[in-house]
């Protein structure tokens, strides 16, 4: 073994850190799941800081997701502790202190994602462009529907698009066409596309039929859209999270030969994880600052790359290189997986790559591969033979599952044999509503925690808050007043007798104010509403949170992540009232806002994380990108991927512009089957990059639970399933022992 930073690497990972010190400005590193990347990272972060004496806050370290960033500040820290460690075993008191001194500036090191990067670039260099906060994120959400019901109200009479509205050729209700309308123009956006360009290229088509008629007015309306969106924002301020990345791409190439050496003063080395999923204009950005920095480490796997659907393309490991005129570096090992599992995985991977390419290339066994002397199975698929509602099924064998690995042993790689505990598990879904789903039925009995990043305006406890504060406004308005009855803000339930119909029922607030065990709430709200006009919001909500003893509620059920996110809002008042929200009510706008709009924030970070608190994990796919658990189970992977009534309706295509079906089977062009057997093709070549991400979080088990026929589908047919691409696989599965078992 070799080390590096203190960090022992395999020959072939010491090279790549030996790279990023040597001649040469970039180093980029493709190599499959678990090969060490993110290691490799940190040792090379950690050699540099003991062998050329830079800074640990020299560096920049893009992560993908607020989780991984966490992640990536554990490991540094934990890195820089055992420098320490090693320099006061040896004597060396200057290097001590050099580590001391590293550990401090940790705190001034830059970690996070791409956009928290731009964010802090416009800060810092973007003397004139608007710095969004969640304040202006939350506007720019305003001004949209604004725009877009202006732009909606506008278009029944403009000739250019008044064909939308003939009713007996579109029959949409007007929030119909509204939600569509909204639908296309995230799309676009969403995948990097300028809007006026799209417009041009489909005004362009020479399709010479009739239902062009139908794609040009939807054009335009997606142009009258934009600009008024874009003149709102200009006017009254309010910046969303795609302008970032826009603003920053033109700052960096306007004005690159004064930034880019700004840049290069403050940070000498730009590291980035995960950097598939990078897309077009990201990628820019970082190969503009590149050539001024000291070195550029950019790793990922093209096999991971997750994000298609939100415009990142695969190939930008590839890009790169070729930008640079040099060659990806590749990591040869898997060094997650237990030596058995990683047999297991490849097994399924070849039969994969027989229909997918990118999964040709492989991985083989770490020369140290672990091999537990435990009695788990490391593949296991039970196959369920219902055919409808196979949700409740397939749950309660989750939880069987669950059950059974805890009765049992694993034998860990550094800590021996132990039992299995809740914190071993980790349960990945394809979808946030497939994981909200199973949350919401879990047995109280088994502790669980939903490890989902931006979640933060979702939680029970913002819910209930959100509710509690519009009964405080609105008091004594019965409507909010039994919407916040029965939270832990105010945890009483009125009797039934209250909710008569008869016109005789007495109105909840007379129960209320005369109820004894509520007097104190009573008493709170009213003390609330009088300091409403002195105090400011953040103070205000800690005294609700005083009177209704809400902390100690939450405390009492040991949710301390609940009273972290409560305290974290309080934080979030606090930041909003820098920009405008200085009375309670506007607090209260913006707060409902948020909560409309689905605005993605992340929990409080508890700081709990030595004590993770031992609970089975809950994860969407996408967000456990990077992590590993022991145990994975992946459920549902019978459910088909891609019904035919299930393929868009709507496409933007560069060089060709858009294409949809209207009611009425209007605006289609002669390309359209064109683009559908394209998206089929893309489409399944990214579920099965996800489900080599889900399979690959895996160090000692994977379990997964299909249901249905236990036939193989087609492959590419509209009722091919993740299930189907292990069912091909599985005579090789079952050679090498691994569980493939029908159960009923
Ligand atoms: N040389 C090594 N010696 C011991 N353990 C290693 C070595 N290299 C990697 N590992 C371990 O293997 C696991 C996977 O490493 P890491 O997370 O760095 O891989 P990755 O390539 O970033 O994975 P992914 O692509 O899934 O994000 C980690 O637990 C890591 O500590």
């Amino acid at each position: 073994m070799n080390h590096r930073g203190g960090i022992s690497l395999s020959q072939e990972q010491a090279e790549i850190v030996d790279s990023v010190i040597g001649p040469g400005s970039i180093t980029v590193v493709s190599a499959g799941a678990g090969s060490g990347k993110t290691r490799t990272m940190v040792a090379s972060v950690l050699h540099l800081v003991k062998e050329e004496k830079v800074n640990i806050d020299d560096f920049a370290l893009i992560t993908f997701t607020n989780k991984a960033t966490d992640e990536m500040r554990e490991r540094l820290e934990s890195g820089v502790q055992d420098r320490i460690r090693d320099a006061e075993k040896a004597g060396d008191w200057e290097e001590r202190s050099h580590w001391f001194e590293q550990k401090e500036r940790i705190a001034s090191t830059f970690i996070g994602t791409i956009h928290r990067f731009c964010a802090m670039l416009l800060q810092n260099f973007g003397y004139t462009e608007l710095i969004p906060h969640e304040t202006e994120i939350v506007m720019a959400r305003h001004h949209f529907l604004t725009a877009l019901k202006e732009t909606l109200d506008e278009a029944l009479d403009d000739p250019m698009t008044s064909i939308l509205f003939i009713s007996n050729h579109i029959h949409w209700a007007p929030h119909v066409m509204a939600e569509h309308v909204e639908k296309w123009y995230e799309y676009i956006r969403g995948r990097g596309r300028s809007i006026k360009v799209v417009v041009r290229e489909t005004l362009n088509q020479k399709e010479g039929d009739e239902e062009q008629d139908y794609r040009n007015a939807v054009a335009h309306l997606l142009n009258k859209l934009d600009d008024k969106y874009q003149e709102l924002k200009r006017e009254l301020g309010g910046v969303d999270s795609n302008d970032l990345l826009h603003k920053c791409a033109a700052l960096m190439t306007q004005y690159k030969d004064q930034i880019s050496p700004l840049v290069a003063s403050r940070f000498r080395y730009l590291f980035v994880d995960e950097f598939q999923d990078t897309d077009e204009l990201q990628m820019n950005i970082i190969q503009t600052l590149s050539p001024k920095l000291k070195h550029v480490l950019v790793v990922g796997d093209r096999k991971q790359a997750i994000y298609g659907f939100r415009g990142a393309d695969h190939s930008v490991l590839q890009k790169i290189a070729d930008q640079n005129y040099t060659k990806p570096l590749s990591l040869s090992a898997s060094r997650r997986p237990t030596a058995i599992l990683h047999r297991a995985q490849e097994a399924l991977f070849d039969e994969m790559g027989l229909r997918y390419d990118f999964l040709k290339e492989k991985l083989n066994q770490a020369e140290d591969a672990h091999m537990p002397k435990d009695n788990l199975i490391p593949f296991q698929y039970e196959h369920i033979s219902v055919f409808k509602d196979r949700e409740q099924p397939i749950f309660e064998r989750v939880i069987q599952k669950i059950r059974d690995f805890l009765g049992q042993s694993i034998h860990d790689r550094h800590r021996g044999m132990r039992p299995v505990t809740y914190r071993d598990i980790c349960i990945l879904f394809r979808s946030n509503y497939q994981l909200s789903s199973y949350l919401s039925q879990f047995p109280s009995d088994i502790p669980v925690i939903n490890d989902t990043s931006g979640q933060f305006f979702r939680k029970p406890e913002i819910i209930a808050c959100y509710h509690m504060l519009q009964a405080i406004l609105k008091y004594p308005d019965d409507v909010s007043l039994d919407l916040a009855l029965g939270t832990p803000f105010l945890p009483f339930i009125a009797p039934n007798s209250i909710y008569r119909s008869d016109g005789t029922n007495q109105m909840l607030r007379d129960w209320f104010e005369d109820e004894e065990d509520c007097k104190d709430w009573l008493k709170g709200i009213a003390e609330l509403r009088k300091r409403m006009k002195v105090d400011l919001v953040p103070q205000l909500l800690t005294y609700m949170y005083e009177f209704t003893r809400v902390r100690e509620y939450y405390g009492k059920q040991g949710n301390s992540q609940a009273v972290a996110n409560l305290e974290k809002l309080v934080m979030w008042s606090r930041g909003l009232m820098d920009a405008e929200a200085q009375t309670l009510q506007q607090f209260f706008d913006r707060f409902q806002l948020a909560l409309l709009s689905g605005m993605e924030m992340d929990e409080a970070d508890t700081g709990e994380d030595e004590a993770k608190p031992d609970a089975v994990r809950l994860s969407t796919v996408h967000s456990a990108k990077g992590l590993e658990y022991p145990i994975v189970i992946i459920p549902d992977v019978g459910r088909r991927l891609l019904p035919n009534d299930q393929l868009p309706t709507f496409y933007d295509r560069a060089g060709w512009g858009l294409d949809l079906i209207l009611p009425g089977e209007h605006g289609r062009s002669s390309k359209f089957k064109e683009w559908e057997d394209e998206y089929r093709r893309d489409f399944f070549e990214e579920e099965a990059r996800i489900l080599y991400v889900a399979i690959t979080r895996a160090e000692h088990v994977v379990c997964m639970i299909g249901h249905g026929s236990n036939k193989v589908n087609p492959s590419g047919s509209e009722n091919w399933s993740w299930k189907d691409e292990i069912l091909t696989a599985a005579p090789s599965l079952v050679k090498l022992g691994m569980h493939i078992a029908k159960v009923d």
